[in-house]
């Protein structure tokens, strides 16, 4: 409780002297300065504070971000989910580096992505993040044999004098994905979810330190959907490159390890599973739905829990040992 605390008053003696301004400079040094993000954090492969992306076509402004925080660890396996139109793919642009926050902060593997130059931004389109579209012919080019797909990245990266090292990542990815046997095969030749197989392929060809994905089964049966969820799992157990997908396939979502939802440009809820194991070998998965903390201490509760107990403006707040409980406003003035 921010109870005010008797004092003095202040006395014209206590105002602050009249001094000299500073300078507009100075100024906007001060606000890029309280603006930085704060020093990276070496656990943190995504880190987002109170991002902001605010569009406007023919002076109508949307805003799609409306201040999300989300962390992603290295090495992690998320699903986003939320309603159509609720952010999840103007933030993936983002973190993609295919479109510029308006305001807050974005760091994916050290990259500050609100300050990067338009240089900076290609570079970090090519080395750091892998991107997969939901439509399966967008990701390949159509003349080119799935071998070569994978092998154009690693070209535009270093030429073509590392060819001996390109030929046996090609290899490499193919058989980490399945999809040796398809190496000749030009996209045309192959069905959407070897498409999308090789897609991956070509996204992780530069060992990109984030592998990025919109509805990347958007297009595919449930069976095929299943199975390009295990080749994700798969490159992320073996590969560990952290795996951000935006889905509207709740089975898809119910497959990682992590799901955060995204609502009205925020994200809300998330659902940890834990895999335990007894002793007899008996695996269970164990699902805990969380809300978010933000650095200022506040959560968004689930609108069903409030509602199944009446809350609205205000709730009392009781600290415990171990929780903090929240129970209706009994108050009665
Ligand atoms: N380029 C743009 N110009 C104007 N408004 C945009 C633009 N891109 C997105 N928006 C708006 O921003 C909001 C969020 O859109 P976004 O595409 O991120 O949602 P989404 O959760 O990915 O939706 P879906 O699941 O349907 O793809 C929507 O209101 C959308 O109309």
């Amino acid at each position: 409780m921010n109870t005010p605390q008797p004092g003095p008053h202040p006395t014209p003696q206590d105002s602050p002297q009249p001094g000299p301004q500073p300078s507009l400079d100075e100024l906007r040094r001060r606000a890029l300065a309280a603006a930085a993000p704060r020093a990276a954090d070496g656990d943190h492969a995504i880190t987002c504070e109170r991002l902001v992306r605010i569009f406007s076509t023919d002076g109508i402004e949307v805003q799609a971000l409306q201040g999300l925080d989300l962390t992603v660890d290295r090495g992690d396996l998320i699903a986003l989910v939320g309603a159509s139109g609720s952010g999840k793919s103007t933030l993936l642009n983002i973190l993609a580096g295919l479109d510029a926050p308006t305001a807050g902060t974005a760091t994916v593997d050290g990259h500050d992505l609100l300050t990067m130059t338009a240089k900076q931004r290609l570079h970090y389109r090519r080395d750091t993040v892998g991107f997969i579209w939901q439509q399966t012919a967008r990701n390949l080019l159509p003349f080119l044999t799935a071998a070569q797909n994978i092998a154009l990245p690693l070209q535009l990266a270093t030429g073509h004098r590392a060819a001996r090292r390109h030929r046996s990542r090609v290899d490499e990815l193919l058989e980490t994905l399945g999809i040796t046997d398809l190496a000749h095969r030009r996209p045309a030749q192959l069905s959407g979810g070897q498409q999308q197989r090789v897609a991956i392929a070509v996204a992780l060809a530069n060992d990109p330190a984030v592998l990025l994905a919109d509805e990347p089964t958007g297009e595919l049966d449930s069976d095929t959907a299943a199975a390009i969820f295990d080749a994700f799992r798969t490159v992320n157990r073996e590969l560990a490159t952290t795996i951000v997908i935006v889905t509207h396939d709740p089975m898809v979502a119910g497959e990682v390890r992590r799901t955060v939802a995204i609502r009205d440009g925020r994200t809300s809820t998330e659902v940890i599973r834990r895999t335990h194991t007894d002793e007899h070998g008996t695996e269970t998965v164990h699902e805990r739905e969380y809300v978010m903390l933000d650095r200022t201490g506040r959560v968004q509760l689930p609108a069903a829990f409030l509602a199944a107990l009446g809350m609205r403006h205000r709730v009392a707040a009781d600290l415990a040992a171990d929780h903090i409980a929240l129970h209706p406003d009994d108050h009665t003035p």
